[in-house]
């Protein structure tokens, strides 16, 4: 998307009592509060952020979504229905060119392509993922984001690795936990990429404060994906059941300019467990936030195993051995055309804006990558500068501490991942060793060993409800 096209509609989310470095002229901003004053008459229940959104997708015209708006009200005066319906659901009631249902699973982005998703409606539709865009009122954003600027000069850098993670720039990034007696469990005992976290903070007051709303949102989020999107209504296996997810914890991250980014990569499964969903709140400068599929969604990928010779449950009990599923089969016509279909997809690219919470839902780390572009220019944020704040909020699984999770032969906790490029253990999770284990499971003991760690992989069971089952 041509940049000046990206910040005008972004423009658009920001909050009005700041000075925008491009400001849109007087006449452009007073026709957009009119027409937004407008459907609000029509529709008081809807915040604005989602009238304008409305309006935006409706390329300004007040009538277009007058109608939409319209006909949503004689619907739901007909219908029994309570749960709350998505934007897009309304939006594509009459509309020939979007599609009326989130498809599931996504369709393929086109090799080397980069899909620009341009209304946060669009997020859902080519992504696993939600974006709610004016997140926080605007005062409380401001506080937060001052308290953010305040902490992040004496964020970490970490230049290759940052916890399992490959960062293929620089930029800077603190953990933080809710209460004290996480944050002392965690100084102990928790490993990051082989070594315990010395620097652990606790959440700063607005951090506090903002919970419940995130976890409010975040649980509602789920909900709504469950009944509009996933097979029969149902959650995925090993999701945690309705209204579980809480915030634990969170990656604080600052982006010091355009050149700052972090690299393709997935979030480290360990504590979090399987099918885990993360809430990332962008605060400052407007950022790129890229995803690309590198999987299939496994639907249940305990199944697809059980029927093999050699069953999951005989590996598990071959404790600490390399399975030779895991090894490179990467000589077979059938693994290479699997590896590259899924591998060799386009992105998709979400304009990240202050003030927005993007949800990653529970397919995202297990069949995807994610990573921040460095961008060729930025335009400032009126507080933050050049910088740009992310917070991601996770949920930690309370079965998923370090003295349940199974050692290595190195006597280290070891990392939970999801096999991405083994054609028939898709899916699958199993523990492995710390050191080397990032990015090449096919060759994994390989890996492992050349890098100095143990190579050590243990098939992970979990029950429905992603709840840790220990043989
Ligand atoms: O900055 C972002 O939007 C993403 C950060 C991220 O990927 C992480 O904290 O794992
Ligand atoms: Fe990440």
């Amino acid at each position: 998307m041509p940049p000046s096209r990206k910040r005008n509609f972004f423009a658009a989310f920001e909050p009005r009592n700041h000075t925008s470095p491009e400001p849109t002229t007087a006449t452009d901003d007073e026709s957009t509060d009119f027409k937004l004053a407008l459907l609000a008459s029509l529709q008081p229940d809807l915040p604005p952020s989602d009238l304008l959104e409305l309006l935006l997708t409706c390329n300004g015209s007040v009538e277009r979504a007058s109608e939409l708006l319209t006909q949503r009200a004689s619907k739901r005066r007909s219908s029994t229905i309570t749960t709350q319906s998505s934007l897009a659901s309304y939006i594509s009631t009459s509309s020939s060119t979007t599609p009326s249902k989130i498809p599931f699973p996504l369709p393929p982005v086109p090799k080397f392509k980069t899909l620009h998703l341009t209304t946060p409606s669009q997020v859902p539709f080519h992504a696993p993922a939600t974006l709610h865009p004016s997140f926080l009122p605007t005062a409380t954003a401001t506080k937060l984001l001052t308290e953010c600027l305040a902490e992040a000069p004496t964020f970490g850098r970490y230049e290759f690795r940052l916890f399992e993670r490959n960062v293929s720039s620089p930029h800077t990034a603190a953990f933080y936990v809710k209460d004290e007696e996480m944050a002392t469990r965690h100084r102990n005992s928790y490993m990051y990429n082989g070594s315990a976290l010395a620097d652990v903070r606790l959440f700063t007051p607005t951090m506090t404060a903002i919970t419940p709303l995130v976890e409010r949102h975040v649980n509602n989020a789920i909900r709504q994906r469950v009944a509009e999107v996933y097979p029969h209504g149902r959650k995925l296996k090993y999701m945690l059941p309705d209204g579980g997810w809480h915030v634990t914890s969170a990656f604080m991250n600052c982006y010091d300019g355009a050149r700052q980014s972090v690299g393709w990569h997935s979030d480290q499964l360990t504590y979090l467990g399987p099918r885990t969903v993360i809430a990332s709140l962008s605060l400052g400068v407007e950022r790129e936030f890229r995803l690309r599929r590198v999987a299939p969604v496994t639907l249940d990928p305990d199944a697809e195993v059980e029927a093999e010779a050699g069953s999951a449950a005989a590996q598990t009990k071959d404790s600490g051995k390399m399975d030779p599923a895991l090894q490179n089969t990467g000589n077979t016509t059938e693994t290479k055309k699997d590896e590259e279909k899924w591998q060799s997809e386009g992105q998709v690219s979400i304009h990240l804006p202050h003030n927005s919470l993007l949800v990653m839902h529970a397919e995202c780390q297990e069949s995807w990558k994610h990573s921040v572009y460095p961008a060729p220019t930025i335009a400032p944020h009126p507080l933050a500068g050049g910088k740009r704040i992310n917070i991601t909020f996770r949920c930690y699984r309370r079965a998923l501490t370090p003295d349940k999770i199974p050692r290595c032969k190195c006597g280290v906790t070891c990392v939970l991942k999801a096999v991405q490029r083994v054609p028939g253990k898709m899916g699958r999770y199993f523990w492995g060793c710390q050191v080397g284990n990032q990015w090449k499971e096919g060759d994994a003991a390989q890996a492992g060993r050349e890098e100095g760690g143990c190579g050590y992989l243990l098939w992970a069971r979990f029950d429905d409800d992603g709840e840790p089952v220990w043989e």
